[in-house]
């Protein structure tokens, strides 16, 4: 796709990576050296001068492996267990790797909560805002230690999708484990076909995409990306879906030239974030 000249005058881009692009597929241990690139790629685009935002999964993962659990947590009180430890891992790691490159990053965790309560919504709106005028890096969360299912976003796309409409994004990058939307699920249809631009998202592409995901980390699979899809279209924000194994890929996106699914942005007036997060589409 060769959108050039186009993404390098984006002003605000969030980025979301899921946790099965953090762990190495085999055996579900941090892959470091690309956690490091990652960070590489994030602080190039705070030094072309964009606000960024890190949208990072895995807290569960990494305390799951921490914790020593082989199989997937059912448990909420376990899942909320695995991100106690898992959470304040990976916070140290990007501390770390950030301070590295001389960018100061910071951590914002959220519940529906926070979006449903118009003062905790305008906390968290000021709060990003001072965060970007300082030259911070947040980085976002589900709060997984004290969210159980009435408080929860549920998947981080959807919680990226709010958060680049919260702050008035105008670019949203989920980095998957796939290019992005294909005509339906390449794992059970070897015929299906990437899409590479999106101009009006309409239903047949949102019955595309399964909510399997491929990995035993992931949550929300493809039809989560969809649903932040019409989130950050309805904002005005052009997202795109790309593959996250070689997160590279962020700058081949901001050159305009990269693998992947672009979403076009069309604010709609009658888009209400609020409403949204009480009822729904
Ligand atoms: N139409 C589709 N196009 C692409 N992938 C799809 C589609 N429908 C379902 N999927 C599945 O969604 C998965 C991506 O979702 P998920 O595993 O939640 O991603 P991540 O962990 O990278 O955020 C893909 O690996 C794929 O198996
Ligand atoms: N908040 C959870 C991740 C939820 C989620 O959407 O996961 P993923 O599908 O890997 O992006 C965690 O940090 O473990």
């Amino acid at each position: 796709m060769n959108l050039h000249d186009y993404l390098k005058y984006k002003k605000r881009v969030v980025v979301k990576i899921g946790s099965s692009s953090l762990q190495h597929a085999d055996n579900g241990e941090l892959d470091l050296i690309k956690l490091e690139k990652l960070v590489r790629e994030l602080c190039d685009l705070r030094n072309r001068g964009m606000d960024v935002c890190l949208v990072s999964s895995g807290a569960i993962a990494v305390g799951r492996r921490a914790i020593g659990l082989t199989e997937r947590p059912s448990e909420v009180s376990t899942k909320q267990a695995c991100a106690a430890v898992g959470q304040a891992r990976l916070m140290m790691i990007y501390q770390r790797l950030f301070s590295e490159y001389s960018q100061v990053a910071s951590q914002i965790l959220m519940t529906k909560y926070t979006m449903v309560n118009e003062t905790t919504r305008e906390n968290a709106r000021n709060c990003f805002e001072e965060l970007f005028r300082l030259g911070i890096i947040p980085i976002v969360n589900e709060n997984d230690t004290i969210s159980t299912y009435e408080m929860h976003f549920g998947d981080n796309d959807t919680l990226s999708a709010i958060v680049t409409s919260l702050t008035n994004a105008d670019l949203l990058i989920l980095l998957s484990d796939i290019d992005g939307l294909y005509t339906d699920d390449p794992r059970s249809n070897p015929d299906a076909v990437l899409i590479e631009r999106i101009d009006r998202l309409d239903e047949h592409y949102m019955e595309m995409a399964k909510d399997t995901t491929g990995s035993d980390v992931g949550t929300g699979g493809m039809a989560a990306k969809l649903t932040a899809a019409r989130i950050s279209v309805h904002s005005g924000a052009d997202m795109i879906i790309a593959n996250g194994k070689d997160v590279g890929i962020l700058h081949e996106i901001i050159e305009g030239e990269f693998k992947g699914t672009f979403f076009k942005g069309q604010k709609n007036v009658d888009f209400d974030l609020n409403q949204y997060i009480k009822t729904g589409f």
